[in-house]
């Protein structure tokens, strides 16, 4: 099958450079996804992107490249609850990468064992709308009982403006719940103001909340882009995320998000994306745990 990429779509960069830091040994890109590629793994008919092809090889290509261990590729939307390409990932990682599927309320137990098997631990709920259409929230919940079972936790996609709305849903998760990207700040907006506050509350209020401090190349409003040797890429980022990581050290994950759907503005230099995690977790300690120690506890517990 052959897929027209959506007008404008920008490819995932080519040729990243070697970052300057060296992240701790046994490094885990905690969220990175695979396209395909169309013609062996097609995009889903329900998707709202069509993207270029970015394969296991290439993301295992990077993951060496970069200096990291491991990978928790995370099911993207253009795959819809079809998790092929995602478990063709985790089957030929050598058992170095996990993965958070998108499950519907027909899967059956069956295939949420040969999931298991294959490495996934997780399963995605997405509320941005630009991305998925709506779900069902006692759907959401049926599914969340189910892999609860499993050991499973539950990522979670949503911006800023739509926390107050999902609170009482989110927090009635029986699992450990995962947020993508901080829940999407508005980094125009301050960091101790209200907006930013009800998420560290959130986190604060529920132990069982972890966050990913990542895609500054998404959030960031003033940039400058992490591209061309930048080392000061990001920086209007670097206070929430910075926040996040010194509150809540034991339930922070870090990730490239390779290969960097639906960027408009630029597409960054991964290398450079590394460069910007000692301007989030300023100290050794803060690292090995952002990198290392927690998303081993989450995704490889019996190793940790
Ligand atoms: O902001 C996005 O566009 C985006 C999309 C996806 C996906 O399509 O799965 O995943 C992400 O982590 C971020």
């Amino acid at each position: 099958m052959e897929f027209q990429k959506t007008p404008g779509w920008l490819d995932w960069y080519d040729g990243p450079s070697k970052p300057r830091f060296k992240v701790p040994a046994g490094s885990v890109d905690a969220h990175c996804h695979v396209f395909g590629p169309g013609a062996e793994f097609p995009y889903a008919p329900e998707r709202k992107y069509t993207p270029c092809d970015a394969s296991k090889q290439q993301l295992y290509a990077l993951r060496d490249h970069l200096g990291f261990a491991r990978n928790v590729v995370v099911q993207a939307t253009c795959h819809g609850a079809d998790n092929r390409a995602m478990v063709d990932a985790l089957v030929h990682s050598s058992g170095k990468a996990r993965g958070v599927a998108t499950v519907k309320r027909s899967v059956t137990d069956d295939e949420l064992k040969a999931m298991h098997d294959a490495g996934v631990r997780g399963v995605r709920f997405n509320f941005v709308k630009r991305l998925v259409d709506f779900t069902p929230k006692d759907e959401l919940i049926e599914i969340a009982n189910r892999i609860n079972k499993l050991g499973w936790h539950v990522v979670i996609y949503f911006e800023a403006v739509d926390l107050p709305e999902l609170w009482d849903f989110f927090t009635a998760l029986p699992t450990t719940v995962v947020v993508d990207h901080m829940g999407r700040p508005d980094v125009n907006k301050p960091v101790d103001g209200p907006e930013f506050e009800l998420f560290v509350k959130f986190m604060r209020e529920h132990s069982n909340v972890w966050s990913k401090v990542s895609c500054p190349e998404r959030l960031s409003v003033k940039g400058p882009p992490a591209l061309n040797g930048e080392q000061n890429a990001y920086r209007d980022v670097v206070p929430f995320a910075r926040r996040i990581v010194e509150t809540f050290p034991d339930r922070v994950l870090w990730g490239t998000d390779w290969p960097h759907p639906n960027l408009k503005d630029h597409m960054p230099d991964d290398g450079l994306l590394v460069d910007f995690i000692p301007h989030i977790a300023v100290t050794a300690e803060l690292q090995q745990k952002l990198l290392v120690d927690n998303p081993m506890r989450l995704y490889w517990p019996e190793e940790s």
